[in-house]
């Protein structure tokens, strides 16, 4: 279904969503997205090929669907802004941390709010979004919201609002920590003598591989990880370096620390 969908921000994640979106196909003429300044509209439109304003309630008034793509600091004072132009239209928030009600209570209480937290990979269509409605949104609407999401990859929903801090340290953050992963690898590939070009190539792909394949075997990731380790040889070797590093209680203490910002920001945003 096509509906006129507004970004109330068009930084990084607007942007993945909106690439997302245009590569499935959707219409170009049924997306606009409000930047703070006229020069980065300027610039959004110029990349994304959308138009873009500085007016977020116009952008809101033409919307079937307003997507929040501001960051949780501004996020408060952007849905008082909106508030007087909001009717029917469904608000989804990418906000991390911000529960529906302070974001309905900001717009106006009576308000269909889908809270979603995509991940950057949705630009390329192989994104993670986790899903929850509030209990304004209608059949329909969740249909929508989920239609976007899945427009841009995997999508799930969660009855418990609260499992949304957690979503955002597994699929919301996540990339990053991949990204960091294969920074390390492609540094120490060339440490160990590759150009830096085919340590990035062997690490992408290595990465790619490793995905698809645990995606496409009904095999569990750590009987996957054995049957890479021969007895004696040198993954061994490998994976004993990162546990005597204690590298899975490393990232379940990042993954803690992520989970736990989220909160903080609902606590400290969402009064
Ligand atoms: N970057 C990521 O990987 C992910 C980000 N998110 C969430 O997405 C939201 C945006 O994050 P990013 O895109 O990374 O930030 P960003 O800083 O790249 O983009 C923010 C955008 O908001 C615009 N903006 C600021 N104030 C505005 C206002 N009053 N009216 C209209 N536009 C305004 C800015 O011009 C900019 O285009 C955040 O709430 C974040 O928690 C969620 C999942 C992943
Ligand atoms: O770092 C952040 O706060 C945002 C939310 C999830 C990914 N990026």
């Amino acid at each position: 279904m096509i509906k006129n969908i507004a970004f109330i921000g068009a930084g990084n994640m607007a942007g993945a969503i909106i690439k997302g979106l245009l590569e499935q196909n959707y219409p170009a003429a049924s997306i606009q997205a409000t930047t703070r300044t006229t020069a980065s509209a300027e610039r959004a439109a110029a990349e994304l090929g959308i138009h873009t304003s500085t007016d977020n309630r116009a952008a809101a008034e033409w919307a079937d669907v307003i997507v929040l793509a501001v960051k949780p600091q501004m996020l408060q004072a952007t849905c008082e802004g909106l508030a007087d132009s909001i009717n029917t239209q469904l608000i989804v928030s990418v906000a991390a941390g911000i529960d529906t009600a302070s974001i309905a209570r900001w717009l106006g209480n009576e308000v269909a709010v889908v809270r979603s937290m995509p991940n950057t990979p949705s630009q390329v269509g192989v994104g993670a979004s986790g899903l929850y409605a509030n209990t304004r949104a209608s059949a329909a609407d969740k249909a929508f919201a989920e239609q976007i999401a899945t427009a841009t990859g995997l999508c799930v929903w969660v009855q418990d609002e609260a499992q949304m801090h957690a979503i955002t340290a597994v699929s919301g953050s996540g990339p990053a920590y991949y990204f960091l992963f294969m920074e390390a690898m492609i540094r120490a590939g060339v440490k160990l003598g590759l150009t830096p070009d085919t340590a990035r190539q062997l690490t992408l792909q290595t990465a790619l591989g490793a995905a698809t394949l645990a995606g496409q075997v009904d095999v569990p990731v750590d009987e996957l990880k054995r049957r890479v380790m021969s007895p004696g040889g040198t993954t061994e070797r490998a994976i004993s370096a990162f546990e005597a590093g204690n590298l899975p209680q490393l990232v379940e203490q990042a993954m803690t620390d992520c989970a736990a910002r989220s909160q903080t920001l609902a606590d400290e945003l969402a009064k």
